[in-house]
């Protein structure tokens, strides 16, 4: 279970978030909407404690995220419980495909011998639906959908508890999109996992989410079940998922 009560955070005199109040609850997904630049990246960073909220409490399993030292073994422990997938993939070109799945594997805590590590890549290049023979080949040798595969592959290596999705489907076509939002939920259902998804697609969010929150103006303006969401009455959500020009939401021409 994530919680976030009453958190703040401003840079310099910029206030983005103004007092959020979210919940996730275990094995939940939960998909942050809102505009560009209205604070889901920085939301997503203070529950993995690398950015620190100036108010508020964050707790993951009753936990206190905001106390965790860097570099401490609590913190080290408490991070090996998430997985992560990055906005772009965010793969080591210099490293070839099975290494870059097993990174987590291949060091630190999480740490399993060097072969051991490259059958859990393989078989997790395999749940993603890329064959062995992937493994030994370098990211700049793939397409841009076999590449967020990779990075799939690699967020779920440690099988995390919890695992970030932060703009999944960002540069892919929109069949490519509609494969990976299906994999994102089929594996986030079969893991059992918790999941928390950044994006402003709003076919992701259809696949992927239970709950829905929408940001807007540094609070959630908006949040309940995915089903829920088209009728919801909020003249803020509506305009978000019909994608209008016009209503409350002030846009720059
Ligand atoms: N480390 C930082 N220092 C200063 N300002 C920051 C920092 N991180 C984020 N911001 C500012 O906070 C605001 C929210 O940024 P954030 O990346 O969370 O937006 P977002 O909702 O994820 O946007 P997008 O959908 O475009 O990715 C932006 O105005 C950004 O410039």
């Amino acid at each position: 279970m994530i919680e976030l009560r009453d958190v703040h955070k401003a840079f310099g005199p910029k206030e983005v978030l103004r007092g959020i109040d979210l919940s996730i609850g275990k094995g939940r997904s939960m998909v942050i909407i809102g505009g560009s630049g209205t604070g889901k990246s920085v939301c997503l960073k203070c529950v993995l404690g690398l950015i620190e909220p100036d108010r508020g409490i964050i707790t993951v399993d009753g936990q206190d995220v905001t106390r965790l030292r860097q570099g401490s073994s609590e913190r080290d422990a408490f991070l090996a419980r998430f997985g992560m997938l990055f906005q772009g993939g965010a793969l080591f070109d210099s490293l070839p495909v099975w290494q870059n799945v097993a990174f987590r594997l291949l060091r630190g805590s999480l740490k399993r011998p060097w072969t051991e590590a490259r059958e859990i890549a393989i078989e997790k290049l395999r749940r993603v639906g890329l064959s062995p023979d992937v493994a030994d080949l370098y990211p700049a040798e793939l397409s841009g959908g076999m590449q967020k595969r990779v990075s799939l592959a690699r967020a779920i290596a440690a099988e995390p508890e919890i695992i970030f999705f932060d703009e999944p489907t960002t540069g892919l076509d929109p069949i490519m999109s509609g494969v990976i939002n299906d994999l994102i939920r089929e594996i986030v259902v079969e893991m059992g996992a918790t999941a928390m998804t950044i994006t402003h697609d709003m076919t992701s969010v259809r696949a992927i989410a239970d709950e829905v929150a929408m940001l807007h103006r540094g609070k959630i303006r908006w949040t309940g079940p995915v089903t829920e969401m088209d009728a919801s009455g909020d003249p803020y959500l509506t305009q978000f998922i019909t994608g209008s020009p016009n209503g409350p939401i002030e846009t720059l021409r």
